[in-house]
């Protein structure tokens, strides 16, 4: 019989919260449930770190128990407590206690979250290109890339080393081509990727949400990871999430997923500001011709009947790919371009539209 989500979550209310004396369900403390054949994964989230962990003890002691569970890999996450440091530094609520309900991130002020239905439909160079054209526009732009399984950020906007944490507790973003940025990948050497797959990254995206000195900013740009897991459930939960802009390509079949990562924004009560149509159109390298290979217009055709707004069109140019893998996205690299000015127009579009 295989393993289901309700027979864990039954057997999570049989363990009590040592905090709160509640089961661990009712104390709202389980997150990132995930259940992947006999394999559970899960945060236990409270506030006090002994506590905490003994829940996370028990409620791993117990789902052992279970029958059909494999393995349980779960993991414990607690604020951590203030400290007297020499003066607290501005912007950051670290230690604070935990806040009901979405909270915003002190001096930032918006967050958009850049998804996709489906991986591979260019969400992030198109995020990373919209970084900087906002900078373009004078806007300060924030990018967190919290596309863990594939995180590509550092890649488009050129940024390598390991982000200094001077307290092991505050992480100092990096900064190239006007953006300030941060991304799980650059947490983690290649070898430790796979410690971070799973539960702990729901954690790691609260972390890298509250721990960053992002400073002040107009807006901070969240490419997520591709579909509607757990990080888009924890990003839109946790944070107040200004809106959404859903990146899609012409095929029809990333349309259907993209009206998948339409409705979870919806159910989350998120506002999307609109979508984008990347790969719109294919331009010849060699002669600059333009052509619709994938069937042109499907996701404006899409957003009209969802009365969504329609953003704009990027097509699917090697100069872009090239710049985006080179470090300097095109609309750093080419500003001039047409390929910039699709960005550009579309990050206007958006500063418009009260996102930038
Ligand atoms: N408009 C475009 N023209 C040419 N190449 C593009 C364009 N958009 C993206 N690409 C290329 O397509 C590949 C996938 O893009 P990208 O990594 O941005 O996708 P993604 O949707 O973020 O994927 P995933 O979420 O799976 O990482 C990259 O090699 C990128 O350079």
């Amino acid at each position: 019989m295989s393993l289901t989500r309700d027979a864990v979550v039954a057997a999570l209310r049989e363990v009590t919260d040592p905090e709160s004396g509640a089961d661990l369900i009712s104390a709202d403390i389980i997150r990132a449930l995930n259940i992947d054949g006999g394999t559970v994964r899960f945060v236990v989230e409270g506030r006090d770190g002994a506590m905490t962990e003994s829940a996370r003890k028990a409620a791993v002691e117990r789902l052992e128990a279970l029958a059909g569970v494999e393995k349980v890999l779960a993991v414990a996450t607690a604020p951590a407590a203030p400290k007297a440091a020499k003066g607290p530094p501005p912007e950051l609520n670290i230690g604070r206690p935990k806040q009901q309900g979405p909270q915003k991130i002190p001096g930032v002020e918006r967050i958009i979250a850049i998804a996709s239905g489906k991986g591979g439909v260019g969400k992030s160079t198109v995020a990373g290109n919209l970084a900087v054209a906002l900078a373009a526009e004078g806007r300060r732009v924030g990018m967190l890339d919290a596309d863990v399984y594939g995180p590509s950020q550092p890649r488009i906007l050129g940024v390598s080393g390991r982000p200094a944490s001077p307290d092991g507790k505050i992480i100092m973003p990096l900064r190239n081509h006007g953006v300030t940025m941060m991304s799980i990948g650059l947490m983690t050497a290649e070898d430790e990727a796979v410690v971070w797959r799973g539960p702990m990254l729901m954690g790691a995206l609260q972390q890298m949400m509250n721990q960053v000195r992002w400073g002040r900013l107009d807006v901070l740009i969240v490419d997520l990871p591709p579909g509607t897991g757990d990080v888009q459930m924890t990003l839109t939960q946790k944070f107040e999430v200004t809106g959404a802009v859903i990146v899609s390509t012409p095929q029809d079949l990333a349309l259907l997923d993209a009206r998948k990562a339409l409705d979870m924004f919806a159910k989350m009560n998120t506002r999307i500001f609109g979508m984008i149509e990347n790969m719109s159109t294919h331009i010849c390298s060699n002669c600059g011709f333009e052509e619709h290979i994938f069937g042109h217009g499907g996701a404006q055709a899409d957003a009209e009947r969802l009365g969504l707004p329609f953003l704009g069109e990027i097509p699917l140019d090697i100069e872009i790919r090239k710049a985006a893998d080179g470090g300097a996205p095109i609309v750093v690299s080419a500003p001039e371009s047409r390929q910039a000015l699709a960005f550009r127009a579309i990050a206007r579009e958006l500063i418009e539209a009260g996102a930038g």
